[in-house]
């Protein structure tokens, strides 16, 4: 099925061509399986139907980034981080490549890896927003989870919980080999975060959210709006003039769609509700970046090929797939 194609957005220069930067990182979490993502969303024929049916011109340079190379040997854990010097040296090198995709006025696409891998894609994108058309860029985060426990409060010390907070300047560190690398360009205002599907979030995250005021949307608002007007509210609180990086863990997703997630939580988003989401932020043709992150082929193995599927619907959706 053909259909005309439309780009995202506004604010690139070549809006039909797709940077897309595969991250096969686990580091942010415990469980095992994460880092093959990208490999499977790729094998089950996301980029090809991205060129195919929606004329995208691909730039990937067909490897899986497993940063390797990038993993130090000591990483004692810091303040309650849990391997801090690896998921910055990951996030740090991913988030200059992030900007060179951007900086060119590519769309990027990052296949994840866990969502500590954020703190680079935003970062990235945030900093060539900036260079190229001097505006701040807004983050909406489509989440089960709010991932802004500073890493005192944090209860687990996995750093997929922490990538807002560090991106937004609520944590700071100044040591360069754990996240000093990230400068005042890299850096999002907390008036442009919004929040989408939360429905698990730890205490002192909500003092956050509450303190700062930012944006949040919760599986409560949806169910008292429905989700027409909540993505209507959640838009209208960014404006229409400013670049968009959309950040997707699957787990906002109700695990009856994608069940294979290190931290499912029940009463989440249909698919339907998903892709939803993502069409609308693509109809703002202000959509400059987009994760997908957080899919575990590994977990509930029999639930895999729903995820992934699920997972290719969202990025599909977000780049300007119709149903008619
Ligand atoms: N990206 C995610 N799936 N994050 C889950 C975070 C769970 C919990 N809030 C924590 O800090 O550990
Ligand atoms: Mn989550
Ligand atoms: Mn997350």
């Amino acid at each position: 099925m053909t259909q005309p194609p439309t780009f995202p957005s506004r604010f690139l220069s070549h809006p039909n061509q797709l940077g897309v930067v595969a991250v096969g990182f686990n580091g942010g979490q415990m469980k095992k399986g994460v880092e093959a993502a990208p490999m499977a969303l790729i094998e089950s024929g996301l980029l090809t139907q991205l060129h195919e049916d929606l004329d995208y011109e691909i730039h990937h340079d067909n490897i899986i980034h497993y940063y390797e190379q990038d993993i130090p040997e000591e990483d004692p854990d810091h303040r309650n981080m849990k391997k801090p010097r690896a998921v910055s040296a990951v996030t740090e090198r991913l988030s200059s490549q992030v900007y060179e995709y951007a900086k060119e006025g590519k769309f990027v696409l990052t296949l994840g890896g866990d969502h500590s891998i954020a703190i680079g894609t935003v970062s990235g994108t945030a900093k060539a927003i900036r260079e190229r058309l001097g505006r701040e860029m807004a983050v909406i985060w489509v989440d089960a989870h709010a991932d802004i426990n500073l890493p005192e409060m944090s209860p687990s010390g996995n750093i997929h919980g922490m990538p807002m907070a560090f991106l937004t300047r609520l944590a700071r560190e100044d040591r360069p080999d754990i996240f000093g690398w990230l400068k005042d360009e890299h850096i999002v205002s907390t008036r442009k975060l919004v929040y989408i599907g939360l429905r698990d979030v730890d205490r002192g995250e909500k003092k956050i959210l509450r303190e700062h005021g930012i944006k949040a949307f919760s599986m409560h608002d949806i169910d008292r709006h429905g989700i027409g007007r909540v993505v209507e509210m959640a838009l209208a609180h960014i404006g229409n003039d400013t670049p968009i990086h959309l950040s997707f863990d699957v787990d906002a997703l109700d695990p009856q769609w994608a069940p294979s997630t290190g931290t499912p939580v029940r009463g989440g988003l249909t698919l339907r509700e998903g892709d939803f989401i993502c069409e609308c932020v693509h109809e703002t043709g202000n959509l400059v970046a987009m994760d997908l992150v957080e899919v575990n082929p590994s977990l509930e193995a029999v639930g895999a090929a729903e995820t992934i599927r699920a997972g290719c619907s969202l990025v599909r959706s977000a780049l300007g797939d119709t149903l008619v």
